[in-house]
Protein backbone atom coordinates (compact mmCIF):
# COMPACT_ATOMS: atom_id res chain seq x y z
CA UNK A 1 0.00 0.00 0.00
CA UNK A 2 0.91 3.51 -0.83
CA UNK A 3 1.64 5.48 2.64
CA UNK A 4 3.48 8.20 1.00
CA UNK A 5 1.76 11.09 1.99
CA UNK A 6 3.47 13.59 -0.76
CA UNK A 7 2.32 11.06 -3.15
CA UNK A 8 -0.81 12.72 -3.79
CA UNK A 9 -1.20 15.60 -6.24
CA UNK A 10 -3.05 18.78 -5.10
CA UNK A 11 -5.54 18.88 -7.79
CA UNK A 12 -6.52 15.32 -6.38
CA UNK A 13 -6.89 16.68 -2.82
CA UNK A 14 -9.39 19.41 -4.56
CA UNK A 15 -11.45 17.42 -5.39
CA UNK A 16 -12.09 15.24 -2.38
CA UNK A 17 -12.12 18.48 0.04
CA UNK A 18 -16.46 18.57 -0.04
CA UNK A 19 -15.82 15.10 1.42
CA UNK A 20 -13.52 16.15 4.23
CA UNK A 21 -14.92 19.42 4.75
CA UNK A 22 -17.88 17.24 5.60
CA UNK A 23 -15.64 15.02 8.44
CA UNK A 24 -14.63 18.64 9.52
CA UNK A 25 -18.06 19.30 10.66
CA UNK A 26 -18.21 15.83 11.93
CA UNK A 27 -15.57 17.38 14.77
CA UNK A 28 -17.33 20.77 15.06
CA UNK A 29 -19.99 19.05 15.88
CA UNK A 30 -18.60 17.55 19.60
CA UNK A 31 -18.20 21.62 20.10
CA UNK A 32 -22.19 22.43 18.91
CA UNK A 33 -23.11 23.14 22.50
CA UNK A 34 -20.26 26.70 22.84
CA UNK A 35 -20.60 27.43 19.35
CA UNK A 36 -24.73 27.71 19.87
CA UNK A 37 -24.04 30.48 22.84
CA UNK A 38 -21.38 32.10 20.33
CA UNK A 39 -23.96 32.35 17.86
CA UNK A 40 -26.40 33.34 19.84
CA UNK A 41 -24.43 36.00 21.54
CA UNK A 42 -23.11 37.17 18.33
CA UNK A 43 -26.99 37.76 17.07
CA UNK A 44 -28.07 40.04 20.37
CA UNK A 45 -24.56 41.95 19.60
CA UNK A 46 -25.16 42.39 15.95
CA UNK A 47 -28.72 43.52 16.23
CA UNK A 48 -26.89 46.12 19.09
CA UNK A 49 -25.01 47.35 16.10
CA UNK A 50 -26.89 47.23 13.67
CA UNK A 51 -29.76 49.96 15.37
CA UNK A 52 -26.87 52.05 16.42
CA UNK A 53 -26.83 54.25 12.60
CA UNK A 54 -30.37 54.50 13.24
CA UNK A 55 -30.52 56.12 16.56
CA UNK A 56 -27.58 58.21 15.36
CA UNK A 57 -29.52 59.31 12.28
CA UNK A 58 -32.37 60.12 14.74
CA UNK A 59 -30.16 62.59 17.06
CA UNK A 60 -29.02 64.25 14.42
CA UNK A 61 -32.58 64.73 12.75
CA UNK A 62 -34.34 65.36 15.59
CA UNK A 63 -31.90 66.67 18.62
CA UNK A 64 -28.94 68.04 16.52
CA UNK A 65 -30.90 70.05 14.10
CA UNK A 66 -32.99 71.41 16.99
CA UNK A 67 -29.76 72.36 19.33
CA UNK A 68 -31.89 70.15 22.07
CA UNK A 69 -28.92 69.03 24.22
CA UNK A 70 -31.02 67.15 26.51
CA UNK A 71 -31.90 64.84 23.81
CA UNK A 72 -28.32 64.86 22.69
CA UNK A 73 -26.76 63.82 26.01
CA UNK A 74 -30.06 61.21 26.50
CA UNK A 75 -29.14 59.37 23.22
CA UNK A 76 -25.48 59.63 23.48
CA UNK A 77 -26.00 57.63 27.01
CA UNK A 78 -27.93 54.90 25.00
CA UNK A 79 -25.12 54.69 22.46
CA UNK A 80 -22.87 54.43 25.25
CA UNK A 81 -24.88 51.78 27.20
CA UNK A 82 -24.85 49.59 23.55
CA UNK A 83 -21.32 50.06 22.85
CA UNK A 84 -20.37 48.98 26.46
CA UNK A 85 -22.75 45.81 26.25
CA UNK A 86 -20.68 44.72 22.96
CA UNK A 87 -17.76 45.02 24.27
CA UNK A 88 -18.92 42.65 27.12
CA UNK A 89 -20.22 40.00 24.52
CA UNK A 90 -17.33 40.78 22.52
CA UNK A 91 -15.13 39.84 24.99
CA UNK A 92 -17.14 36.85 26.12
CA UNK A 93 -17.02 34.93 22.31
CA UNK A 94 -13.32 35.44 22.40
CA UNK A 95 -12.56 33.69 25.14
CA UNK A 96 -15.55 31.05 24.44
CA UNK A 97 -13.86 31.08 20.60
CA UNK A 98 -10.49 30.77 22.08
CA UNK A 99 -10.95 27.50 24.08
CA UNK A 100 -13.25 25.75 21.01
CA UNK A 101 -10.25 26.56 19.08
CA UNK A 102 -7.45 25.00 22.02
CA UNK A 103 -10.02 22.11 22.20
CA UNK A 104 -10.27 21.84 18.74
CA UNK A 105 -6.50 21.43 18.41
CA UNK A 106 -6.26 19.07 20.99
CA UNK A 107 -8.59 16.77 19.46
CA UNK A 108 -6.91 16.83 16.53
CA UNK A 109 -3.47 16.37 17.70
CA UNK A 110 -4.51 13.51 19.48
CA UNK A 111 -6.31 11.79 16.43
CA UNK A 112 -3.59 12.33 14.77
CA UNK A 113 -1.16 10.52 17.30
CA UNK A 114 -3.29 8.04 17.79
CA UNK A 115 -3.89 7.20 14.37
CA UNK A 116 0.06 7.41 13.78
CA UNK A 117 0.85 4.77 16.45
CA UNK A 118 -1.78 2.47 14.64
CA UNK A 119 -0.18 3.22 11.33
CA UNK A 120 2.15 0.16 9.91
CA UNK A 121 5.90 0.50 9.41
CA UNK A 122 6.02 0.86 5.98
CA UNK A 123 4.10 4.43 6.85
CA UNK A 124 6.89 5.54 8.57
CA UNK A 125 9.54 4.06 6.27
CA UNK A 126 7.48 6.56 3.68
CA UNK A 127 7.23 9.55 5.17
CA UNK A 128 9.86 11.83 7.01
CA UNK A 129 9.51 12.61 10.28
CA UNK A 130 10.13 15.98 10.19
CA UNK A 131 7.13 16.60 7.63
CA UNK A 132 4.85 14.40 10.11
CA UNK A 133 5.83 16.52 13.07
CA UNK A 134 5.21 19.72 10.78
CA UNK A 135 1.22 18.04 9.91
CA UNK A 136 1.11 17.36 14.18
CA UNK A 137 2.05 20.81 14.69
CA UNK A 138 1.62 23.45 12.49
CA UNK A 139 -1.23 22.16 9.95
CA UNK A 140 -3.59 21.73 13.55
CA UNK A 141 -2.34 25.60 14.79
CA UNK A 142 -4.04 26.28 11.41
CA UNK A 143 -6.74 25.16 12.32
CA UNK A 144 -7.00 27.16 15.86
CA UNK A 145 -6.02 29.89 14.71
CA UNK A 146 -8.98 29.74 12.66
CA UNK A 147 -11.47 28.49 14.93
CA UNK A 148 -10.40 30.69 17.89
CA UNK A 149 -9.62 33.86 15.88
CA UNK A 150 -11.28 33.72 12.52
CA UNK A 151 -14.56 32.16 12.78
CA UNK A 152 -16.45 34.69 15.41
CA UNK A 153 -15.35 37.13 13.37
CA UNK A 154 -15.91 35.76 9.73
CA UNK A 155 -20.15 34.97 10.93
CA UNK A 156 -20.21 38.22 12.32
CA UNK A 157 -19.27 39.75 8.95
CA UNK A 158 -21.23 37.82 7.56
CA UNK A 159 -24.31 39.06 9.60
CA UNK A 160 -23.29 42.48 9.60
CA UNK A 161 -22.93 42.52 5.95
CA UNK A 162 -26.46 40.48 5.61
CA UNK A 163 -28.12 43.44 7.91
CA UNK A 164 -26.67 45.92 6.54
CA UNK A 165 -27.33 45.22 2.63
CA UNK A 166 -31.14 44.74 4.09
CA UNK A 167 -31.65 47.97 5.21
CA UNK A 168 -29.39 49.80 2.55
CA UNK A 169 -31.75 48.16 -0.48
CA UNK A 170 -34.99 49.05 1.67
CA UNK A 171 -34.03 52.50 2.98
CA UNK A 172 -33.52 53.92 -0.43
CA UNK A 173 -33.48 50.76 -3.31
CA UNK A 174 -31.72 52.59 -6.31
CA UNK A 175 -28.79 53.95 -3.82
CA UNK A 176 -28.52 50.22 -2.21
CA UNK A 177 -28.21 49.06 -5.63
CA UNK A 178 -25.43 51.63 -6.56
CA UNK A 179 -23.88 50.71 -2.95
CA UNK A 180 -23.67 47.57 -3.56
CA UNK A 181 -22.91 46.72 -7.03
CA UNK A 182 -18.70 46.55 -6.51
CA UNK A 183 -19.40 44.02 -3.68
CA UNK A 184 -20.86 41.76 -6.22
CA UNK A 185 -17.35 41.98 -8.25
CA UNK A 186 -15.75 41.19 -5.27
CA UNK A 187 -17.86 37.89 -5.10
CA UNK A 188 -16.28 37.00 -8.54
CA UNK A 189 -12.89 38.15 -7.92
CA UNK A 190 -13.01 35.70 -4.51
CA UNK A 191 -14.52 32.97 -6.39
CA UNK A 192 -12.18 33.00 -9.35
CA UNK A 193 -8.36 33.43 -6.98
CA UNK A 194 -9.73 31.04 -4.21
CA UNK A 195 -8.79 27.56 -6.02
CA UNK A 196 -5.23 29.19 -6.82
CA UNK A 197 -4.83 30.63 -3.25
CA UNK A 198 -5.46 27.10 -1.79
CA UNK A 199 -3.27 25.50 -4.00
CA UNK A 200 -0.33 28.06 -3.07
CA UNK A 201 -0.91 27.36 0.29
CA UNK A 202 -0.65 24.07 0.23
CA UNK A 203 2.27 23.92 -1.47
CA UNK A 204 3.54 26.73 1.20
CA UNK A 205 3.05 24.04 3.84
CA UNK A 206 4.46 21.35 1.85
CA UNK A 207 7.79 22.91 1.49
CA UNK A 208 7.11 24.12 5.41
CA UNK A 209 7.10 20.35 6.24
CA UNK A 210 10.28 19.07 3.97
CA UNK A 211 11.51 21.89 5.63
CA UNK A 212 10.81 20.75 8.73
CA UNK A 213 11.93 17.13 7.31
CA UNK A 214 15.02 18.27 6.72
CA UNK A 215 15.97 19.95 9.59
CA UNK A 216 15.11 16.77 11.62
CA UNK A 217 17.33 14.46 9.91
CA UNK A 218 20.63 16.55 10.30
CA UNK A 219 19.64 17.94 13.91
CA UNK A 220 19.46 13.76 14.02
CA UNK A 221 22.51 12.88 12.04
CA UNK A 222 24.69 15.13 13.78
CA UNK A 223 27.38 13.08 14.93
CA UNK A 224 28.09 12.30 11.18
CA UNK A 225 27.77 15.39 9.79
CA UNK A 226 30.39 16.51 11.83
CA UNK A 227 32.58 13.38 11.87
CA UNK A 228 32.63 13.32 8.06
CA UNK A 229 32.74 16.75 7.58
CA UNK A 230 29.58 16.77 5.57
CA UNK A 231 28.39 20.34 7.10
CA UNK A 232 28.44 21.94 3.38
CA UNK A 233 26.48 19.46 1.65
CA UNK A 234 23.48 19.59 4.71
CA UNK A 235 23.83 23.37 4.17
CA UNK A 236 23.38 23.32 0.83
CA UNK A 237 20.61 20.78 1.10
CA UNK A 238 19.32 22.81 3.41
CA UNK A 239 19.23 26.52 1.85
CA UNK A 240 17.87 24.48 -1.32
CA UNK A 241 14.40 23.33 0.62
CA UNK A 242 14.60 26.81 2.84
CA UNK A 243 14.75 28.73 -1.28
CA UNK A 244 12.02 26.27 -2.26
CA UNK A 245 10.01 27.44 1.03
CA UNK A 246 10.76 31.40 0.57
CA UNK A 247 9.57 30.92 -2.94
CA UNK A 248 6.01 29.20 -1.90
CA UNK A 249 5.63 30.94 0.64
CA UNK A 250 6.35 34.35 -0.90
CA UNK A 251 3.73 33.23 -3.99
CA UNK A 252 0.93 32.40 -1.51
CA UNK A 253 1.64 35.78 0.21
CA UNK A 254 1.38 37.59 -2.42
CA UNK A 255 -1.65 35.93 -3.41
CA UNK A 256 -3.49 36.02 -0.21
CA UNK A 257 -2.14 39.75 0.52
CA UNK A 258 -4.14 40.73 -2.94
CA UNK A 259 -7.72 40.50 -1.84
CA UNK A 260 -6.94 43.45 1.37
CA UNK A 261 -6.04 46.55 -1.45
CA UNK A 262 -9.10 45.35 -3.86
CA UNK A 263 -11.66 45.25 -1.17
CA UNK A 264 -10.40 48.47 0.25
CA UNK A 265 -10.73 49.86 -3.32
CA UNK A 266 -14.30 48.81 -3.95
CA UNK A 267 -15.59 49.65 -0.78
CA UNK A 268 -14.47 53.22 -1.28
CA UNK A 269 -16.06 53.68 -4.83
CA UNK A 270 -19.29 51.96 -3.30
CA UNK A 271 -18.88 55.56 -0.58
CA UNK A 272 -18.16 57.74 -3.16
CA UNK A 273 -21.39 56.97 -4.89
CA UNK A 274 -23.01 56.89 -1.55
CA UNK A 275 -21.89 60.49 -0.79
CA UNK A 276 -22.51 61.89 -4.41
CA UNK A 277 -25.69 60.15 -4.91
CA UNK A 278 -26.98 60.77 -1.76
CA UNK A 279 -26.11 64.38 -1.40
CA UNK A 280 -28.41 64.90 -5.01
CA UNK A 281 -31.16 63.16 -2.92
CA UNK A 282 -30.80 65.70 -0.08
CA UNK A 283 -30.65 68.62 -2.66
CA UNK A 284 -34.02 67.04 -4.69
CA UNK A 285 -35.40 66.56 -0.51
CA UNK A 286 -35.97 63.19 -1.00
CA UNK A 287 -33.07 62.66 1.74
CA UNK A 288 -31.80 64.35 4.83
CA UNK A 289 -28.68 64.45 6.25
CA UNK A 290 -29.37 62.51 9.14
CA UNK A 291 -30.36 59.66 6.86
CA UNK A 292 -27.34 60.01 4.62
CA UNK A 293 -25.25 59.41 7.78
CA UNK A 294 -26.98 56.58 8.93
CA UNK A 295 -26.79 55.16 4.81
CA UNK A 296 -22.62 55.84 5.11
CA UNK A 297 -22.36 53.95 8.29
CA UNK A 298 -24.40 51.18 6.80
CA UNK A 299 -22.08 51.02 4.09
CA UNK A 300 -19.45 51.09 6.44
CA UNK A 301 -21.43 48.03 7.95
CA UNK A 302 -21.10 46.37 4.81
CA UNK A 303 -17.97 47.21 3.39
CA UNK A 304 -15.67 46.59 6.89
CA UNK A 305 -16.70 43.67 7.22
CA UNK A 306 -15.79 42.75 3.75
CA UNK A 307 -12.10 44.63 3.83
CA UNK A 308 -11.84 42.07 6.96
CA UNK A 309 -13.08 38.91 5.04
CA UNK A 310 -10.72 39.38 2.42
CA UNK A 311 -7.85 38.37 5.52
CA UNK A 312 -10.10 36.23 7.36
CA UNK A 313 -11.04 34.25 3.65
CA UNK A 314 -7.27 33.61 3.41
CA UNK A 315 -6.95 32.59 6.81
CA UNK A 316 -10.17 30.04 5.94
CA UNK A 317 -7.95 29.13 2.50
CA UNK A 318 -4.77 28.22 5.16
CA UNK A 319 -6.90 26.35 7.30
CA UNK A 320 -8.60 24.10 4.79
CA UNK A 321 -5.26 23.49 3.33
CA UNK A 322 -3.77 22.56 6.42
CA UNK A 323 -7.48 20.21 7.13
CA UNK A 324 -6.39 18.51 4.13
CA UNK A 325 -2.80 17.49 5.00
CA UNK A 326 -4.00 16.43 8.58
CA UNK A 327 -6.80 14.57 6.35
CA UNK A 328 -4.66 12.53 4.55
CA UNK A 329 -3.09 10.92 7.55
CA UNK A 330 -6.45 10.34 9.27
CA UNK A 331 -7.82 9.02 6.22
CA UNK A 332 -5.02 6.49 6.21
CA UNK A 333 -6.09 2.93 6.86
CA UNK A 334 -3.70 0.23 7.93
CA UNK A 335 -3.35 -2.58 5.83
CA UNK A 336 -2.10 -4.86 8.72
CA UNK A 337 -5.63 -5.86 9.88
CA UNK A 338 -6.94 -8.32 12.34
CA UNK A 339 -8.45 -10.83 10.33
CA UNK A 340 -11.40 -12.96 11.62
CA UNK A 341 -9.73 -16.38 13.07
CA UNK A 342 -10.06 -19.23 10.78
CA UNK A 343 -9.20 -22.80 11.65
CA UNK A 344 -6.47 -23.65 13.80
CA UNK A 345 -3.69 -26.50 13.16
CA UNK A 346 -4.05 -29.06 15.56
CA UNK A 347 -0.54 -29.56 17.73
CA UNK A 348 0.91 -27.35 15.11
CA UNK A 349 4.39 -25.50 16.49
CA UNK A 350 4.93 -22.28 17.89
CA UNK A 351 5.48 -20.24 15.00
CA UNK A 352 5.36 -21.87 11.10
CA UNK A 353 6.18 -20.27 7.93
CA UNK A 354 4.25 -21.62 5.14
CA UNK A 355 5.89 -20.69 1.57
CA UNK A 356 6.47 -17.16 2.23
CA UNK A 357 7.15 -14.58 -0.19
CA UNK A 358 7.79 -11.13 1.01
CA UNK A 359 9.33 -7.86 -0.89
CA UNK A 360 9.25 -4.17 1.13
CA UNK A 361 6.51 -2.04 0.03
CA UNK A 362 7.77 -0.61 -4.14
CA UNK A 363 10.89 -2.89 -3.62
CA UNK A 364 11.86 -6.41 -4.99
CA UNK A 365 11.18 -9.69 -3.48
CA UNK A 366 13.61 -10.25 -0.77
CA UNK A 367 12.48 -13.35 1.07
CA UNK A 368 11.30 -16.32 -1.64
CA UNK A 369 9.52 -19.29 -0.80
CA UNK A 370 10.39 -19.34 2.51
CA UNK A 371 9.36 -22.13 4.77
CA UNK A 372 10.00 -23.22 7.96
CA UNK A 373 8.62 -24.48 11.97
CA UNK A 374 9.94 -23.26 15.35
CA UNK A 375 9.26 -25.31 18.26
CA UNK A 376 7.62 -24.16 21.79
CA UNK A 377 10.98 -23.78 24.07
CA UNK A 378 13.82 -24.77 21.57
CA UNK A 379 16.68 -21.97 20.82
CA UNK A 380 16.95 -21.13 17.12
CA UNK A 381 19.69 -18.73 15.26
CA UNK A 382 19.49 -16.98 12.32
CA UNK A 383 22.95 -16.67 11.02
CA UNK A 384 23.89 -15.68 7.38
CA UNK A 385 25.87 -12.67 5.09
CA UNK A 386 24.60 -8.45 5.80
CA UNK A 387 21.24 -8.30 3.56
CA UNK A 388 20.57 -12.03 3.37
CA UNK A 389 17.22 -11.23 5.18
CA UNK A 390 17.66 -11.95 8.83
CA UNK A 391 15.55 -8.87 10.06
CA UNK A 392 13.26 -9.13 7.26
CA UNK A 393 12.66 -12.99 8.75
CA UNK A 394 12.09 -11.45 12.04
CA UNK A 395 9.83 -8.84 11.23
CA UNK A 396 7.73 -11.01 10.01
CA UNK A 397 7.99 -13.13 12.44
CA UNK A 398 6.77 -10.63 14.78
CA UNK A 399 3.73 -9.35 11.92
CA UNK A 400 5.87 -5.78 11.15
CA UNK A 401 4.97 -6.64 7.78
CA UNK A 402 2.57 -9.44 5.83
CA UNK A 403 3.92 -11.81 3.63
CA UNK A 404 3.10 -11.07 0.36
CA UNK A 405 2.46 -14.96 -0.61
CA UNK A 406 1.79 -17.81 1.97
CA UNK A 407 1.53 -17.56 5.54
CA UNK A 408 2.30 -17.21 9.19
CA UNK A 409 1.03 -19.69 11.73
CA UNK A 410 1.18 -18.44 15.08
CA UNK A 411 0.03 -22.01 17.28
CA UNK A 412 -1.38 -23.09 14.24
CA UNK A 413 -3.47 -19.92 13.61
CA UNK A 414 -2.90 -17.36 10.50
CA UNK A 415 -0.78 -14.32 12.66
CA UNK A 416 -2.79 -12.02 11.10
CA UNK A 417 -5.66 -12.85 13.06
CA UNK A 418 -4.44 -11.85 16.47
CA UNK A 419 -5.10 -8.62 18.07
CA UNK A 420 -1.65 -6.78 18.54
CA UNK A 421 -1.97 -6.68 22.21
CA UNK A 422 -2.51 -10.28 21.45
CA UNK A 423 0.15 -10.81 19.56
CA UNK A 424 3.00 -8.61 21.60
CA UNK A 425 2.09 -10.72 24.51
CA UNK A 426 2.79 -14.17 22.79
CA UNK A 427 5.56 -12.38 20.88
CA UNK A 428 8.97 -10.17 22.11
CA UNK A 429 11.20 -8.53 20.13
CA UNK A 430 14.55 -6.84 20.63
CA UNK A 431 15.44 -4.32 18.35
CA UNK A 432 18.84 -3.87 16.67
CA UNK A 433 18.51 -0.13 17.95
CA UNK A 434 15.94 -0.40 20.75
CA UNK A 435 13.58 2.21 21.69
CA UNK A 436 13.82 3.45 24.99
CA UNK A 437 11.72 6.99 26.21
CA UNK A 438 12.95 9.49 28.49
CA UNK A 439 11.95 8.70 32.31
CA UNK A 440 13.53 5.98 34.37
CA UNK A 441 14.99 2.15 33.63
CA UNK A 442 11.66 1.34 35.68
CA UNK A 443 9.37 3.16 33.93
CA UNK A 444 11.17 1.82 30.42
CA UNK A 445 10.93 -1.51 31.21
CA UNK A 446 7.01 -2.11 32.36
CA UNK A 447 6.65 0.10 29.29
CA UNK A 448 3.59 -1.37 27.86
CA UNK A 449 3.39 -4.50 30.80
CA UNK A 450 -0.01 -4.27 32.72
CA UNK A 451 1.53 -6.69 35.55
CA UNK A 452 3.96 -4.96 36.58
CA UNK A 453 2.77 -1.69 35.79
CA UNK A 454 1.42 -0.16 39.22
CA UNK A 455 4.63 -2.22 40.99
CA UNK A 456 7.06 -0.25 43.84
CA UNK A 457 11.14 -0.13 43.27
CA UNK A 458 11.35 -2.69 46.12
CA UNK A 459 8.81 -5.12 44.60
CA UNK A 460 10.07 -4.90 40.91
CA UNK A 461 13.83 -6.10 41.84
CA UNK A 462 12.20 -8.84 43.79
CA UNK A 463 11.26 -9.54 40.04
CA UNK A 464 13.89 -8.81 38.44
CA UNK A 465 16.15 -11.14 41.20
CA UNK A 466 13.69 -13.88 40.64
CA UNK A 467 14.35 -13.63 36.92
CA UNK A 468 18.44 -13.43 37.06
CA UNK A 469 17.99 -9.91 35.33
CA UNK A 470 19.37 -8.35 38.80
CA UNK A 471 23.29 -9.12 37.57
CA UNK A 472 22.35 -6.95 34.18
CA UNK A 473 20.29 -4.45 36.25
CA UNK A 474 23.74 -3.88 38.76
CA UNK A 475 25.23 -2.25 35.29
CA UNK A 476 23.35 0.81 35.49
CA UNK A 477 24.43 2.95 38.82
CA UNK A 478 20.93 3.79 40.49
CA UNK A 479 19.61 0.59 39.20
CA UNK A 480 16.10 1.33 38.43
CA UNK A 481 15.87 4.78 39.40
CA UNK A 482 18.79 5.51 36.61
CA UNK A 483 17.23 8.41 34.16
CA UNK A 484 17.36 7.46 30.58
CA UNK A 485 17.45 10.75 28.59
CA UNK A 486 15.57 9.67 24.47
CA UNK A 487 18.08 10.58 22.24
CA UNK A 488 21.26 11.19 24.86
CA UNK A 489 24.51 10.23 24.75
CA UNK A 490 24.73 9.33 28.14
CA UNK A 491 23.40 5.93 27.89
CA UNK A 492 25.66 3.18 25.15
CA UNK A 493 23.77 1.48 22.50
CA UNK A 494 24.73 -1.79 24.88
CA UNK A 495 23.12 -0.12 27.85
CA UNK A 496 20.10 0.13 25.84
CA UNK A 497 20.37 -3.00 24.14
CA UNK A 498 20.56 -4.11 28.21
CA UNK A 499 17.31 -2.37 29.16
CA UNK A 500 14.96 -3.14 25.84
CA UNK A 501 16.34 -6.88 26.79
CA UNK A 502 15.29 -6.47 30.58
CA UNK A 503 11.83 -4.72 28.96
CA UNK A 504 10.93 -7.54 26.93
CA UNK A 505 12.25 -11.00 29.28
CA UNK A 506 9.89 -9.31 31.66
CA UNK A 507 6.65 -9.98 29.15
CA UNK A 508 7.06 -13.30 29.58
CA UNK A 509 6.73 -13.85 26.10
CA UNK A 510 6.31 -17.85 24.89
CA UNK A 511 8.94 -16.20 21.74
CA UNK A 512 11.83 -13.84 22.39
CA UNK A 513 13.12 -12.60 19.42
CA UNK A 514 16.62 -11.03 19.70
CA UNK A 515 17.54 -8.65 16.53
CA UNK A 516 21.61 -8.69 17.07
CA UNK A 517 20.98 -7.95 20.85
CA UNK A 518 24.24 -8.81 21.93
CA UNK A 519 26.48 -7.28 18.92
CA UNK A 520 27.30 -3.69 21.44
CA UNK A 521 27.47 -5.84 25.01
CA UNK A 522 30.99 -6.69 26.78
CA UNK A 523 31.60 -10.48 26.94
CA UNK A 524 31.07 -10.26 30.72
CA UNK A 525 27.75 -8.68 30.14
CA UNK A 526 27.08 -11.38 27.39
CA UNK A 527 27.58 -13.91 29.69
CA UNK A 528 25.32 -12.75 32.63
CA UNK A 529 22.82 -12.15 29.87
CA UNK A 530 23.29 -15.80 28.26
CA UNK A 531 22.72 -16.78 32.02
CA UNK A 532 19.34 -15.18 31.85
CA UNK A 533 18.34 -16.62 28.66
CA UNK A 534 18.61 -19.84 29.88
CA UNK A 535 16.89 -19.26 32.88
CA UNK A 536 14.19 -18.33 30.49
CA UNK A 537 10.87 -20.76 31.26
CA UNK A 538 11.37 -23.60 29.95
CA UNK A 539 7.81 -23.11 27.28
CA UNK A 540 9.91 -19.74 25.92
CA UNK A 541 11.03 -20.03 22.71
CA UNK A 542 14.22 -18.04 21.36
CA UNK A 543 15.02 -16.69 17.85
CA UNK A 544 18.41 -15.45 17.88
CA UNK A 545 19.96 -13.28 15.38
CA UNK A 546 23.80 -12.65 15.49
CA UNK A 547 27.04 -11.82 13.66
CA UNK A 548 29.35 -13.02 16.37
CA UNK A 549 28.46 -16.74 16.47
CA UNK A 550 29.88 -17.63 20.00
CA UNK A 551 26.55 -16.04 20.65
CA UNK A 552 24.48 -19.21 19.28
CA UNK A 553 26.66 -21.71 20.56
CA UNK A 554 23.76 -23.23 22.15
CA UNK A 555 21.38 -22.71 19.60
CA UNK A 556 18.56 -25.93 19.11
CA UNK A 557 18.69 -25.05 15.92
CA UNK A 558 20.88 -23.08 13.11
CA UNK A 559 19.09 -21.60 10.03
CA UNK A 560 21.18 -19.97 7.65
CA UNK A 561 19.43 -16.81 5.66
CA UNK A 562 20.81 -15.73 2.74
CA UNK A 563 19.65 -14.19 -0.81
CA UNK A 564 15.91 -14.63 1.03
CA UNK A 565 16.31 -18.18 0.92
CA UNK A 566 16.57 -20.20 4.17
CA UNK A 567 18.71 -23.42 4.89
CA UNK A 568 19.12 -25.59 7.90
CA UNK A 569 22.29 -25.27 8.99
CA UNK A 570 22.42 -28.43 11.12
CA UNK A 571 25.41 -28.20 13.52
CA UNK A 572 27.01 -25.58 14.86
CA UNK A 573 30.50 -26.08 12.87
CA UNK A 574 28.16 -26.53 9.97
CA UNK A 575 27.20 -23.10 9.90
CA UNK A 576 30.50 -22.22 10.31
CA UNK A 577 31.44 -23.89 7.61
CA UNK A 578 28.51 -22.54 5.38
CA UNK A 579 29.44 -18.89 6.39
CA UNK A 580 33.43 -18.92 5.65
CA UNK A 581 32.46 -21.00 2.64
CA UNK A 582 30.03 -17.97 1.42
CA UNK A 583 32.45 -15.58 2.36
CA UNK A 584 35.21 -17.35 0.41
CA UNK A 585 32.26 -17.38 -2.79
CA UNK A 586 32.06 -13.25 -2.60
N1 LIG B 1 12.67 -1.01 5.18
C1 LIG B 1 13.20 -1.55 4.09
N2 LIG B 1 12.79 -1.14 2.87
C2 LIG B 1 13.29 -1.68 1.75
N3 LIG B 1 14.24 -2.63 1.73
C3 LIG B 1 14.70 -3.07 2.91
C4 LIG B 1 14.21 -2.56 4.15
N4 LIG B 1 14.84 -3.20 5.16
C5 LIG B 1 15.69 -4.07 4.57
N5 LIG B 1 15.61 -3.99 3.23
C6 LIG B 1 16.35 -4.82 2.25
O1 LIG B 1 16.03 -6.18 2.49
C7 LIG B 1 17.17 -6.99 2.33
C8 LIG B 1 17.35 -7.85 3.58
O2 LIG B 1 17.66 -6.99 4.66
P1 LIG B 1 17.72 -7.50 6.17
O3 LIG B 1 17.87 -6.31 7.03
O4 LIG B 1 16.60 -8.42 6.40
O5 LIG B 1 19.07 -8.33 6.15
P2 LIG B 1 19.89 -8.91 7.37
O6 LIG B 1 20.24 -10.29 6.97
O7 LIG B 1 19.18 -8.72 8.64
O8 LIG B 1 21.16 -7.95 7.31
P3 LIG B 1 22.10 -7.49 8.54
O9 LIG B 1 22.86 -8.70 8.97
O10 LIG B 1 22.98 -6.48 7.89
O11 LIG B 1 21.21 -6.91 9.59
C9 LIG B 1 18.34 -6.05 2.06
O12 LIG B 1 18.58 -6.08 0.65
C10 LIG B 1 17.84 -4.70 2.47
O13 LIG B 1 18.38 -3.71 1.64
Amino acid sequence: MNYNLNNTDTTEQQHTSGKRLLKLLAYIKTEHRALIVVFGIMIISQGLSITVPFVVGYTIDHYVATKDFSGILKYAGILLGMFTVNLAFSYWQTKMMGSVGQRMLYMLRNALFVKIQELPIAFFNQNKTGDLISRINNDTDKMNQFFSQSLVQFASGIMSMVGAGIFLLSINFKLGIATLAPAVFLLLFTRVLSPLVKKRNAASMKSTGSMSAEIQESLSNFKVIIAFNRRDYFRKRFDEVNQENYGTAKSAGVLNNIFTPVFSLCSQIAMLAVLAYGIYLISTGEFTVGLLISYLSFSSYFYNPIRQLAILWTNFQMAMAGWDRISQILELESDLKVLPAGPVKENAPLISFQHVHFGYPGGKEILHNVSFNLEQGKTYALVGPTGGGKTTTASLIARLYDPTAGEVLLNGRDIRSYTPEERTRKIGFILQEPFLFSGTIQENIVYGNPVYADYTAEQLDAVMEKAGLNTLLARFEDGLATNIVSGNDGISLGQKQLIAFMRAVLRDPDLLVLDEATANIDTVTEQQLEAVLQKLPAHTTRVIIAHRLNTIENADEIFFVNNGEIARAGSFSHAMNMLVQHERNT
